[in-house]
């Protein structure tokens, strides 16, 4: 933990040349009412809070005179200077700008956020407090700098309006998704406010992070204005909450990452026209046509063809396979097998797709068929599908869709490599994180993570076919030897357009007809900047 000490207290007042900087982490909001301690002023309080490591005040008065209010506003703005820490004031635009305070913080009955910025100019932040999408998009439409989330539990410091219901964990938790899944509010750093101490804070923001979003901070006020050692109770919060927020997944640098520049670079050749493959199908009634357009969408060429007799044919001239088991039938069997070994024998990389591989001994048998016939480079499933093919029981398969894997990341990576272990493919699991796992020729194992992704992409059938597809797509570019970079990249290159198709879909239709355009759309430096790519992932694991 470290204390910040005192940047300059020569001209404390004087504002600074820049800003201080904006961080979340242990917001003071000041209460000048009966919960400080005996002989304590919100004075006090706050320099107790600064020298404790407080990142943000924020100075609320709701029964003060005007001319109070400025000369404490300016007695805590003297202090917070010498921290580098900002001053906000709550609701009162006339005091934060007569003091030349950092910014405001307004609450739904306030000020409209948006003539909030209109008076403040764009140098000064502002925050909003939100009770659901409506607000938070009407604050960052109006160009908030953070949204603090209405209370997540009960509290006495705050009177709230009768039948206001504190959010919850689950409440948070739900708004950060919701935020997350919109383009306009994605990127605003949020904090929670309300019955917050030192005891509970670390357990509040593991619990409401989502994958895609987490709280940048706590806001809290008895927790520092109401003890007797304001300094100490600081240094107490802020050490559980640097704590936990560091847990935060670390993803690897965009350099460092070797297999996001490989995919970045094969998306460039498809874009560029430099590769145009050839990806042979046999792929299943539901997908065979959304699958042609992804391919031709991200650059790749297309065919469906499933007659035995054009196998050796049609494969010969392919850059890639793509079997998928969806829509079985006996025919298509053979032809699968057929294409599969003339795959082998030309050297062309084969990715099986084994839909729905635990719903039905049938499907299971031609799998396992498929698998001892076939050399395959990438098998690409769900869970379910994964745990099927791997013997593994306990991951629950519902037709095509799968449930989740008991016991969490550790268990999941062990499914994975449990597969590439036991067929020698590259696998690549799909859920709400992909992990992609294959032993190298060294017999290591390597095992990456990735964390894109949209709830959307599980709202419209086919997607994971269609990921198989764009694995096909950068396999048939990046060949055989490179199996292992041509399923990240067909995941990331989903992922990432899933991600960005978000944005403009009211429903799974529109996010439907967004994704495919993504699938045009998306560019290199599109998946490079949006990589959550982790690296080390069989470490954190074990
Ligand atoms: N909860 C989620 N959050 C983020 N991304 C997700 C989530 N669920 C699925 N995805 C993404 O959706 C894509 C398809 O994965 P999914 O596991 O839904 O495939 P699937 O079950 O084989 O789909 P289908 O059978 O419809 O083809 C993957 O790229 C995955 O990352
Ligand atoms: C819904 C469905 N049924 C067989 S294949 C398929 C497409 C998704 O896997």
């Amino acid at each position: 933990m470290t204390v910040t000490s005192p940047a300059s207290t020569a001209a404390a007042s004087a504002t600074p040349a820049t800003r201080p900087p904006l961080n979340l982490a242990v917001y003071l909001v000041t209460d000048s009412g009966s919960m400080l301690p005996e002989g304590k002023s919100v004075e006090d309080q706050v320099k107790a809070a600064l020298e404790g490591g407080a990142t943000l005040i924020q100075l609320r008065e709701k029964s003060l005179d005007t001319g109070a209010f400025i000369t404490r506003a300016r007695a805590l703005l003297t202090l917070c200077r010498a921290y580098n820490v900002p001053l906000l004031i709550n609701d009162r635009i006339d005091v934060a700008l007569a003091v030349d305070a950092d910014g405001v913080h307004l609450g739904q009955d306030d000020m409209d956020p948006k003539l909030a910025r209109a008076i403040l100019g764009p140098n000064k932040y502002l925050g909003v407090t939100v009770h659901n999408m409506h607000d938070a998009e009407r604050a960052a439409d109006a160009g908030a700098d953070y949204l603090g989330t209405c209370a997540i539990f009960d509290t006495q410091t705050k009177k709230h309006k009768p039948g206001f219901e504190p959010l919850g964990v689950e409440g948070v938790k739900a708004m950060l998704t919701k935020l997350a899944e919109h383009h306009k509010t994605r990127a605003l750093p949020v904090c929670t406010i309300g019955g917050l101490h030192a005891s509970n804070v670390g357990a509040v923001l593991k619990d409401t992070a989502t994958k895609t979003k987490k709280l940048d901070g706590v806001a809290v006020v008895s927790a520092i204005m109401a003890q007797k050692d304001a300094r100490a109770a600081t240094a107490q919060l802020k050490d559980v909450v640097e704590r936990e927020l560091a847990l935060a997944p670390v993803y690897a640098t965009r350099e460092a990452c070797q297999v996001v520049s490989v995919a970045a670079e094969t998306l460039r050749k498809l874009r560029e026209g430099k590769a145009s493959p050839l990806v042979h199908h046999i792929t299943n009634f539901v997908v065979m046509n959304d699958n042609a357009n992804a391919a031709l969408a991200v650059g790749g060429s297309p065919v469906m063809a499933h007659a035995e007799n054009e196998m050796e044919a049609m494969t010969g001239i392919a850059s890639s396979l793509v079997l998928n088991v969806g829509t079985l039938s006996d025919t298509w069997i053979s032809a699968m097998l057929t294409a599969g070994r003339v795959a082998n024998a030309r050297g062309i990389p084969v990715v099986l797709d084994p839909v729905g591989a635990g719903a039905t001994p049938y499907r299971l048998a031609t799998c396992r068929t498929l698998l001892s016939e076939i050399k395959f480079d990438i098998i690409k499933g769900n869970a379910g599908e994964i745990a099927a093919l791997a013997n593994v029981q306990g991951v629950e398969q519902r037709g095509v869709d799968s449930g989740e894997v008991a016991g969490g990341e550790k268990a999941s990576v062990a499914l994975a490599v449990a597969l590439a272990k036991a067929t020698g493919a590259v696998v690549a699991m799909s859920g709400a994180t992909d992990y992609v796992a294959r032993v190298t020729a060294e017999g290591k194992t390597q095992v990456v993570a990735v964390d894109n992704g949209t709830q959307w992409l599980g709202k419209i059938t086919g997607t994971g076919c269609t990921t198989a597809t764009l694995v096909g797509c950068f396999a048939g570019v990046l060949g055989k030897a490179n199996a292992f970079e041509a399923a990240v990249a067909g995941i990331l290159t989903m992922c990432v357009a899933g991600e960005k198709a978000v944005a403009l879909a009211k429903g799974p239709m529109s996010f439907k007809v967004a994704l495919f355009d993504e699938f045009f759309n998306v560019m290199p430096a599109d998946l490079v900047q949006a990589a959550k790519v982790r690296d080390r992932i069989q470490a954190n694991a074990d």
